[in-house]
């Protein structure tokens, strides 16, 4: 599989001696970020208890750019540790350790070591917006609407 689109990212060597993080497979939309406690360490989250935890990772992404932070799949569904803040919002001025909220969402204390893959970074391109003030918005069909507010016609004759 090639790669639609490939962007150039500086990075500082690791700050905690651990590799750099790779993408997976060839299709793969996010590399995975690493807990990057100092060796020997551990960190143990309580059910409802959050961390920032280090990467070791600083990056200077280009302008017009952004890395999300997103949980990992396998560790919400297996021990109910996702990314509080999801996505996380890394922007392109940012030059500090990218750290990774996580939450511990499951009912069991949660050991997070050094090495372990406990979130991804998506990198994405940011669109800049302009706010024009104009005195209407232009009419559609939904308006206001929202929240819950389509189908409700149909669930009242089904109902
Ligand atoms: O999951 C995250 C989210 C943010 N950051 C870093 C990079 C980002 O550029 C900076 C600020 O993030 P954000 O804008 O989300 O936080 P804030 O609370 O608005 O802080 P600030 O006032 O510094 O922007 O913190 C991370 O390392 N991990
Ligand atoms: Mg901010």
């Amino acid at each position: 599989m090639t790669a639609t689109l490939d962007l150039r990212v500086q990075v500082l060597p690791h700050g905690r001696g651990l590799p750099l993080p790779a993408y997976a497979t060839a299709g793969a939309a996010g590399f995975d970020l690493i807990c990057a406690l100092p060796e020997g360490e551990a960190l143990t989250l309580a059910p409802l208890a959050r961390a920032a935890v280090p990467t070791g990772l600083a990056i200077a992404l280009p302008a017009g750019f952004e890395a999300q932070v997103r949980p990992r799949s396998g560790l919400a569904l297996k021990q109910g540790v996702t990314v509080l803040n999801a996505p996380g919002t890394v922007d392109a001025d940012y030059r500090g350790e990218v750290k990774v909220l996580l939450v511990n969402l499951g009912e069991a204390p949660v050991v997070l070591e050094r090495g372990q893959r406990i979130a991804q970074m998506v990198v994405a391109p940011v669109t800049r917006v302009h706010l024009v003030e104009v005195g209407n918005l232009d009419e559609t069909t939904r308006g206001s609407g929202g929240f819950g507010s389509t189908g409700l016609d149909a669930a009242a004759i089904s109902g």
